[in-house]
């Protein structure tokens, strides 16, 4: 008689926040996981984050140095999670020592929406009055948005997606500028008034997709990640990324960027935009799809070119001296 082999039931465990959005996002990914290999069990086990504690700080002023990634990422490297679910757009573009972003995740719409209050049910960006308030605690946004709508005025917002259209409701705010794909993932579509083009605002970096950070070289985590991988998504997102360190800025900077990819030539465009919305230096880069990362780099220096450095000096001496 032959023994029977049987190798013990494998259990993995996925590292989340506890927002609403975080959770719906993670449960996906465990979802798919799942269905793709029904023998290994995938539990998901939550955290909070130091960005999910501090609600009382603007943002730009905490700085983003894993704001919302510290606390999982300590998970993995004690081995009490094998890995982590991430809004990528969250995500620093430098991961610490023995970490690695294991895979992207097909993208929603990565465009930013305005959700507006019902008063102004009738208007867009364009018809909204003048001083206007608009509630939005990226920079990114600010700097766009008063750059073609200097006549608004505009005021942080903390808290997550639900709160934060909370105090839009009770009078807070005018309207707000939320990402379509949190609004799109947390079924709340009906409240995307409109969604901005790349012409007014570039979404933030890596907006709209998954990061799934992991232990580098975790050879059997990153075959089965595979499964979720989007190669197309993920050229997009190295070539943001790319330019987004190469710039040296994190998700509290006014970059932003748009990025197309047609057949294997990727087109990436970037923006760095001065808090007054006065000056905004923009361009654009095309190449293989293949040398996502090389173009981010290449755009990066061609913006530094363009007085992208000064901008961004500028707003880290304002940030560290308010
Ligand atoms: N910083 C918060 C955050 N992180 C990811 C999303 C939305 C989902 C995404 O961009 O992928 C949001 C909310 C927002 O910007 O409105």
């Amino acid at each position: 008689m032959s023994p029977t082999v049987s190798s013990p039931a494998r259990t993995i465990r996925i590292g989340s926040r506890k927002s609403q959005l975080a959770l719906v996002q993670t449960h996906w990914v465990q979802e798919q996981l799942q269905k793709a290999f029904p023998d290994i069990t995938f539990e998901v086990h939550t955290m909070s984050t130091q960005g999910d504690k501090i609600l009382d700080v603007a943002l730009a002023k905490i700085g983003d140095k894993g704001l919302f990634t510290k606390e999982l990422e300590v998970g993995m490297l004690n081995g009490d999670t094998d890995f982590a679910v991430h809004s990528l757009k969250d995500l620093p573009t430098h991961l610490p020592e023995g970490l690695m972003l294991g895979c992207v995740t097909e993208r929603e719409n990565p465009a930013d929406a305005l959700a507006v209050h019902e008063k102004h049910n009738d208007k867009q960006l364009d018809t909204l009055p003048e001083g206007a308030v608009i509630g939005t605690s990226s920079l990114r946004r600010l700097a766009q948005l008063r750059h073609h709508y200097p006549h608004f005025t505009f005021k942080d917002v903390r808290g997550n997606v639900i709160t934060r259209l909370a105090k839009l409701d009770a009078g807070e705010y005018d309207a707000l500028i939320l990402a379509y794909a949190g609004l799109h993932r947390l079924e709340l579509s009906d409240r995307i008034h409109q969604t901005i083009p790349p012409e007014i605002s570039l979404h933030a970096v890596g907006q709209g997709a998954l990061g799934i950070e992991c232990r580098e070289g975790d050879t059997e985590i990153l075959e089965l990640l595979k499964v979720l991988q989007h190669q197309p998504t993920a050229y997009r997102c190295y070539a943001e990324r790319a330019f987004l360190r190469e710039l040296e800025g994190g998700c509290q900077v006014p970059i932003g960027v748009n990025t197309v990819i047609d057949g294997d030539t990727l087109t990436l465009t970037g923006v760095v935009a001065s808090l007054d919305g006065k000056r905004l230096v923009k361009d654009t880069v095309s190449g293989a799809a293949t040398d996502a990362e090389q173009l981010g780099i290449e755009l990066a220096h061609r913006a530094k070119e363009q007085g992208a450095q000064e901008i961004l000096d500028e707003i880290f001496a304002t940030i560290n001296r308010s």
